[in-house]
């Protein structure tokens, strides 16, 4: 399959078709996951979460990245970007489909730069889908998780404020970058999740 694409992309003229994507990003506690699930339900996306990949890489005993990611997650630091995109770009190809919501991914520059290197030719990105939210809300969101047992290392208060402090000082400049390429849809996400559904279907009904 690699080396079809290779071969059509640069001898063939018939192009290979490219993957349709979306990436969908927004505080930690904004709803990502929330209206991924919505969004596959009424448009059949795959929904590939980069957090849940890390997490399963983490949890296979064979992995040699388990103890890492798990120290990173829990500091709520980006795992570099050559373990997550390897990741998605194995979900993709296994998934044997085409169209892709990427959730909480590209969240810093390093997995921007990464992700353009080795998946921007092969994609068509759609927008990039930013649930806006106070950090005040995504809070209460994230300890009510936490308390009806996520299960999740990070979701407490000691580390939602590293996960706060990265989203502000790293994956905001890279909202700011696709907001300067006009890719940005942005929606209130401090609504109810039906409310805030209503506008991403109007979106997603625009697409094709
Ligand atoms: N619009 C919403 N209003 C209130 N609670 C929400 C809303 N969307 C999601 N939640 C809840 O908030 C928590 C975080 O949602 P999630 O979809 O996992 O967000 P993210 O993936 O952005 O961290 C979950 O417990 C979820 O049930
Ligand atoms: O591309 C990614 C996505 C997630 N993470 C790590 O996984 C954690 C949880 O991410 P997830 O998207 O699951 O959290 P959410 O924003 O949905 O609460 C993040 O804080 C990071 O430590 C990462 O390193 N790279
Ligand atoms: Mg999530």
């Amino acid at each position: 399959m690699r080396f079809a694409r290779f071969f059509c992309s640069r001898f063939s003229p018939f192009k290979m078709a490219k993957y349709n994507l979306v990436f969908v990003l927004g505080p930690p506690g904004s709803g990502k996951g929330t209206q991924c699930s919505k969004i596959v339900e009424n448009f059949g996306y795959v929904h590939l979460s980069a957090g849940d990949l890390l997490r399963a890489e983490r949890n296979n005993p064979g992995s040699q990245y388990g103890e890492m990611i798990e120290d990173y997650i829990k500091n709520g630091l980006i795992v570099p970007v050559e373990i997550t995109c390897k990741l998605l770009e194995r979900a993709m190809k296994d998934s044997g489909k085409m169209s892709f919501l990427i959730d909480g991914f590209p969240r810093n520059e390093d997995n921007l730069q990464g992700w353009n290197k080795q998946c921007g030719e092969k994609v068509n990105l759609h927008f990039v889908l930013f649930f806006d939210c106070s950090l005040e809300t995504c809070t209460e969101r994230i300890l009510a998780r936490g308390a009806a047992g996520s299960g999740r290392v990070d979701d407490n208060k000691e580390s939602l404020k590293k996960r706060f402090d990265t989203y502000m000082n790293s994956t905001m400049p890279i909202i700011s970058h696709y907001e300067s390429l006009g890719l940005v849809r942005k929606l209130d996400a401090s609504r109810s999740p039906d409310e805030i559904f209503k506008d991403v279907k109007e979106l997603f009904s625009k697409i094709n």
